[in-house]
């Protein structure tokens, strides 16, 4: 079997007496869009700063397609093939999402963090994103980690998804079961699991 994209184990990080990640493990398959969803306070921001070493964990590690790369800062992760984007920010608003992944991140990576790109958007422009972005990532191959609160973009596009709850994870699985699971629907989506 090949190495997963990206594997996490055991990721933890605290700010002062808050563990606002507990542990988490993670493993993205090779050219998957993965969901990562939570509620508000999940640990899913903090987990993709742990992931692109934009934060230090506390403890865990981390594997880029079998290397290890805990021990990296974010300018050698990114040098490495890992990418991330930022909440609420567009680095060059105006670009068509191909432009910003090819000159905002400084040539294709090969796995990408995706921090609630479709925020701020209208329906109609998420979901043109979402389709954009599926796109890509099929014509590049990059394999993609999507924090979205969109749920309309996450079920569209995402093969499998990750939930967060209070630093933990809460459940995996496709979009069919995470949508019908009921932790995932008491603690999250509600009615728009309907
Ligand atoms: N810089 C910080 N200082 C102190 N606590 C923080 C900091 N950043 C995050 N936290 C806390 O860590 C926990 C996880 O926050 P995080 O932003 O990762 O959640 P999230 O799932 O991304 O939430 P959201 O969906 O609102 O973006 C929360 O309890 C939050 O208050």
């Amino acid at each position: 079997m090949s190495a997963p994209a990206l594997s996490a184990r055991g990721l933890a990080r605290h700010y002062g007496g808050v563990a606002a990640l507990r542990g988490v493990d993670l493993d993205l398959v090779p050219g998957e869009i993965c969901g990562l969803i939570g509620p508000n306070g999940a640990g899913k921001s903090t987990l993709v700063d742990v992931l692109s070493g934009r934060a230090p964990g506390s403890g865990g590690s981390v594997r880029l397609f079998g290397q290890d790369i805990t021990g990296l800062g974010p300018a050698a992760r990114r040098h490495a093939g890992l990418a991330r984007s930022f909440q609420r920010t567009s680095i060059f608003p105006a670009l068509p999402v191909g432009a910003q992944l090819d000159l905002a991140l400084v040539g294709p990576p090969r796995v990408l963090l995706l921090d609630e790109p479709a925020a701020g958007l209208t329906a109609e422009e998420s979901l043109a994103l979402a389709d954009r972005l599926r796109e890509l990532a099929r014509a590049r191959g990059v394999t993609v980690l999507l924090v979205e609160h969109d749920m309309e973009v996450v079920f569209r596009i995402c093969e499998r998804i990750t939930v967060l709850e209070l630093g933990a994870l809460l459940a995996e699985g496709t979009p069919q079961e995470i949508r019908r699971h009921p932790e995932v629907v008491r603690a999250y989506l509600g009615s728009a699991a309907a």
